[in-house]
């Protein structure tokens, strides 16, 4: 398929882009390098620097059958000091996608969802009929793009996916995680052992867990992308689904921190700080549903892989 990847420049797109050109599809990357590194995308991809809002013209010129929607501003504590950002970027940008892909008849979209569209939940693992009460403008922009998805759909006949990751580690091809602004537990914990952190603040020991840290599911980023693979034919015209992607299984911080420790061999200092605003305690996905309508099965879940990987990928960019 000849596909445009929104966000092929950043961390989960330029992994996924690269197995799209594994899979033998012809990838034009849109990405306006705000967050991403040209250089993280893959050789064989033809790379357009350009905002959403300006996906018209590049849209017109690929003329793509399908979207892969990765492009958003994706910080959470930011979302709640500058909304503006969010739904600028998010939605608007994501409507004026949406509108470009219209016009040249591109109705088929996968769109990078989070579970963040969940907010605090009522029941773990979260299924996806789970009700959607986000805790920060990051979430509710995102259900937002979720919501104007559906009605795309019934509408103007989309066939639109959107998949729901819950936290996302790992590195593949040769690409993995790298902002400027770093906020995600496995990174941070990584430049610690790479020496450029003096230490890991703990955002709480005293939530209602096993060992008091926050449990999160954490997913390979091949699991992922194999994902996406499956996902990008499966919609009818007309159709919006929404799959969960994490493995159902919860570890907890004081669990990456072990992993960290044995997989880099640093003793990672850790230093026990406030909770982090808005943090619920356990995160853990169903991802049933996915896993009985397309046969996605995540195969990376233990979880020193996923950090070896992430550890692979940090040490290759210091070398
Ligand atoms: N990393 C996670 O654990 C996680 C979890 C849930 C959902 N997500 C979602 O997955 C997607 C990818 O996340 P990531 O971690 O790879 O983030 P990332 O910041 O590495 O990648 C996002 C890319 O989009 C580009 N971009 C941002 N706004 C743009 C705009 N208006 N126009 C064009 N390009 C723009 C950035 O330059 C960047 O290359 C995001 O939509 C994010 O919300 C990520
Ligand atoms: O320096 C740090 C960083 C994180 N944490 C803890 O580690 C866990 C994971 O935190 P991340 O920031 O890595 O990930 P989140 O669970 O906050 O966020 C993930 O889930 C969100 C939905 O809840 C969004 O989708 C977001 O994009 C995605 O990365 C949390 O308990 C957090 O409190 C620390 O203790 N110290």
């Amino acid at each position: 398929m000849r596909v445009l990847v929104t966000g092929g420049a950043g961390y989960i797109g330029s992994v996924v882009t690269a197995a799209l050109l594994e899979g033998g599809h012809e990838v034009t990357v849109l990405d306006d390098l705000s967050t991403g590194h040209e250089d993280a995308v893959p050789a064989g991809a033809r790379f357009v620097q350009a905002s959403l809002h300006d996906s018209a013209p590049v849209l017109a010129d690929v003329r793509p059958e399908a979207v892969l929607h990765f492009a958003a501003k994706s910080l959470v504590a930011q979302s709640q000091v500058e909304p503006e950002v969010y739904w600028h970027s998010n939605v608007g940008g994501s409507l004026a996608l949406l509108e470009a892909m219209r016009a040249v008849d591109c109705r088929r979209i996968v769109f990078s969802s989070t579970a963040a569209t969940y907010g605090e939940p009522d029941q773990v693992p979260i299924p996806e009929d789970a009700p959607t009460r986000p805790t920060n403008t990051y979430g509710a922009s995102k259900l937002a793009v979720d919501t104007m998805l559906t009605s795309y759909a019934v509408a103007h006949s989309f066939a639109a996916v959107s998949l729901r990751y819950f936290n996302v580690g790992g590195a593949a091809y040769g690409v993995g995680e790298r902002h400027a602004t770093e906020t995600h537990l496995i990174p941070i914990a990584l430049q610690v052992a790479a020496g450029t952190r003096e230490a890991l603040t703990v955002f709480g020991t005293d939530y209602p867990t096993p060992d008091g840290t926050c449990i999160r599911d954490y997913v390979h980023v091949k699991d992922l992308a194999a994902a996406h693979l499956l996902a990008l034919p499966a919609p009818a015209p007309g159709e919006h689904r929404i799959y969960n992607l994490g493995s159902g299984t919860g570890f907890s911080v004081q669990e990456m921190v072990d992993a960290v420790r044995s997989v880099t061999g640093h003793p990672l200092p850790v230093v026990v700080g406030d909770r982090r605003p808005g943090d619920p305690a356990r995160l853990v996905a169903s991802s049933a549903r996915i896993q009985d309508e397309l046969g996605w099965a995540p195969q990376h879940t233990d979880l020193r892989e996923i950090v070896s990987d992430a550890w692979a990928f940090a040490q290759a960019r210091s070398a």
